[in-house]
């Protein structure tokens, strides 16, 4: 499994007390897995997003990504791990408003600090990604200069740059209009599967649920069945995540 949560419990502090979030959430993602998270706002799917992008230190349980167990390191060690496998996609694209959208993606490899001909590599990577998601034309455009699915797209091109192992995902579509918001899970679909990443998506957006391979469904804070099992994937697993005896509390960062 290239993202494995394990027995995860997240609590915040309310009033004198701490109140326990998540409890013992167990979820694994396969490598070229794309998979829905989904629920009511407030039933904990950012927190999962934020433990699971070693964004947030769980109180207990384990998560290991590409491999590698996360849970005892450093912090620099956590930053490292996430730098070389996770790549982050948040509900606002988060560009940055000065740069083209070629030096969004060449900005990666430079706070890597690569010169010479790491760098020339990285840009040869750059433009692959700038074609495979339709943005060669936009390639030379500032954010201003793109609509608001185009800004999606180089916010994806820019988290594929360190060619992750995972790819966590942040509502997406919500800023998007239906036609759009298709599109946008479709390409999340196709480079899920295309770059092997286990890809993990908070979305609230039940029309294209059936575009991913797998939805996982919560609910205050634990993990339940989709509603009368409609919500089928395409993948072979099963539709829900659902640990036999143990329901699934989660938190916000
Ligand atoms: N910093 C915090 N301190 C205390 N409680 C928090 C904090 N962050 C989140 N929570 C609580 O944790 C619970 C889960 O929040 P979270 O943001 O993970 O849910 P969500 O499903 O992502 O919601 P939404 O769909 O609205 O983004 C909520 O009850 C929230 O109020």
């Amino acid at each position: 499994m290239s993202l494995l949560l394990s027995d995860l419990t997240v609590t915040f502090p309310d009033g004198a007390e701490r109140r326990r979030v998540l409890d013992g959430l167990d979820l694994a993602v396969a490598p070229g897995e794309a998979v829905a998270l989904t629920g009511p706002s407030g039933s904990g799917k950012s927190t999962v997003l934020a433990v699971a992008g070693l964004l947030r230190r769980p109180d207990g349980g384990r998560v290991r990504i590409a491999g590698q167990e996360a849970t005892d390191l450093s912090d620099p060690a956590r930053d490292a791990l996430r730098a070389r496998s996770v790549g982050l996609v948040f509900q606002q694209a988060r560009l940055l408003a000065a740069l083209t959208t070629r030096e969004q993606l060449e900005l990666v490899a430079r706070l890597r600090g690569e010169r010479g001909s790491g760098l020339a590599r990285s840009r040869r990577r750059a433009d692959g990604l700038l074609a495979e998601l339709d943005l060669t034309a936009e390639a030379g455009k500032r954010p201003h200069q793109l609509s608001g699915g185009q800004q999606q797209r180089v916010a994806v091109a820019r988290a594929l740059m360190a060619d992750p192992q995972v790819l966590l995902v942040d509502e997406p579509t919500s800023a998007l209009d239906p036609a759009r918001a298709g599109a946008m899970f479709e390409l999340l679909v196709r480079v899920a599967h295309e770059h092997r990443m286990a890809t993990l998506v908070v979305t609230h957006d039940e029309r294209s649920l059936g575009l991913l391979d797998r939805v996982v469904s919560m609910c205050e804070g634990r993990l339940v069945p989709a509603s009368g099992a409609t919500v089928q994937g395409r993948g072979s697993a099963s539709a829900v995540e659902h640990p036999p005896g143990r329901p699934d509390v989660l938190g916000h960062q």
